[in-house]
């Protein structure tokens, strides 16, 4: 907290927006004086301590009995974005060994040990190992079977089955490319036999609506949690080029509450933390796609409006030119090379949000909002959107996270490093033998 006698002007528009979310979070039910006056730090340790306890706990989650690979992913994630080991009396090969039970022997993962294949515990599974890394993880992916599998979700005319008989939503189509994105393998068939583009993006069925976001299946209202799986996998898949990218852009700026400064799913809802990643890791995505998107512009398209709260500053929101482009100007390739030169979203505001409103910072632990319980998937996706806060701040503002892949969320580093793996020559070998359908 700033001290009065500290405050400089700069320091002004934070202290307002803190003083802000003090009254906001007083008038939520079930806050405390303790949780309303501490500090605005992140509570490493209690988050670090309440992850190790659901790692001990991991076999108890009989309540979330077919998403446990997710339990898997969230922990692991979240503890290598705080840069934390794993607790003494669990080791990673425990992890590794409990999620090759849920590798089904047809190819792809299962909610738990003995279920059918799906489509999410498959993507959180890969990244719950990607994440770990090393030999026995990486290795333990029946990759030429996780095709197979892939494959056999692509029967229906556009887009993918969750599992055999399954949903078909835009979770499919980013859940299918960006497992085959960490295994290094080509994506290309999967493309062509989903065709998921004309999903997701014009040309086709088209699940992106007139608001700008896109909905889990077209004709669905808009909502944060779809728009990023679209957007993710249209990025991954090298196709931006079927949405309508200032009309995406328009709707993800308006969905930061002016008030909470955190991100709601659809209009007129209420701010959720786990938004700060789903909605906050579109804007790095969108930077990628920036010059496609000027390029439109310059076509005739609308004008986007930029600015993503009226907290921001008016240097902030000033939008007199377009971002620049530091790299070739294509969308090639799913790393950042264009980091803006100013956020595309208000960061601090995101930030005070998530340290002041979501975390639980006796107990440990992140939550949706102040007066909700605290759990994994929130820890997760508010920590993810406090490391995207980090990265898209333009050094404003560190908390110390590493470097998160925004089209797969996971650690940069650890991704680079599977990718390098399954293209190595010994990998191929291996595995040259293998049988893909
Ligand atoms: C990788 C993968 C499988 C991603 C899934 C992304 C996804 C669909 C997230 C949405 C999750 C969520 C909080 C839904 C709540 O909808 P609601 O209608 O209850 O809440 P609302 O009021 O906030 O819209
Ligand atoms: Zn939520």
């Amino acid at each position: 907290m700033i001290e009065d006698g500290q405050r400089t002007e700069t320091s002004e528009a934070q202290h307002a927006l803190e003083q802000r979310l003090i009254s906001l979070l007083k008038d939520y039910q079930g806050s405390t004086a303790d949780d309303v006056e501490s500090s605005l730090e992140l509570t490493r340790a209690r988050h670090i301590e309440y992850l190790h306890e659901g790692l001990r706990e991991r076999q108890h989650h009989i309540a979330l009995g077919c998403s446990r690979p997710w339990l898997c992913y969230w922990i692991t994630h979240s503890l290598a974005l705080l840069r934390a080991p794993f607790p003494p009396s669990v080791e990673p090969i425990d992890v590794v060994n409990f999620l090759r039970a849920c590798q089904s022997p047809t190819g792809g993962f299962g909610g738990g040990p003995m279920q059918l294949p799906h489509l999410a515990p498959t993507y959180a599974a890969t990244s719950t190992l990607v994440t770990l890394g090393g030999q026995d993880a990486l290795s333990s992916v029946d990759r030429a079977a996780l095709l197979g599998f892939v494959k056999r979700m692509c029967k229906v005319r556009y887009a993918l089955n969750m599992h055999a008989g399954g949903e078909v939503d835009c979770r499919g189509c980013y859940t299918a490319v960006a497992t085959l994105h960490m295994l290094n393998m080509d994506k290309a068939a999967v493309l062509q036999l989903s065709g998921m583009a004309e999903f997701i993006g014009r040309g086709g069925v088209h699940a992106q609506t007139y608001e700008g976001g896109l909905g889990g299946e077209p004709g669905n209202e808009a909502h944060g949690g779809y728009t990023y799986c679209g957007l993710a996998a249209l990025v991954l898949a090298d196709r931006v080029d079927v949405l309508n990218l200032p009309s995406l852009l328009h709707w993800a700026v308006h969905r930061q509450g002016l008030v909470e400064g955190g991100f709601m799913g659809r209009t007129n809802k209420l701010v959720d933390g786990c938004y700060s990643f789903w909605q906050g890791a579109l804007f790095p995505l969108l930077q990628q796609c920036i010059c496609v998107m000027w390029a439109l512009l310059a076509e005739g398209s609308a004008v986007p409006q930029v600015s993503a709260a009226v907290l921001c500053t008016e240097e902030e929101n000033a939008v007199a030119e377009p971002p620049t482009c530091s790299s070739s100007g294509t969308t090639e390739g799913s790393r950042a090379t264009n980091v803006p030169d100013r956020p595309l979203f208000n960061t601090a505001a995101l930030r005070l949000w998530l340290l002041q409103c979501c975390q639980n910072r006796r107990g440990g632990g992140l939550r949706d909002k102040p007066g909700t319980a605290v759990d994994y998937y929130h820890t997760c996706y508010c920590l993810s959107g406090l490391a995207a806060c980090q990265e898209y701040s333009g050094g404003r503002h560190t908390d110390d996270f590493p470097l998160v892949d925004p089209s797969i969320n996971v650690l940069t580093s650890k991704l680079d490093a599977a990718i390098a793996y399954y293209g190595s020559s010994a990998v191929c070998e291996l595995e040259s033998g293998m049988d893909q359908e």
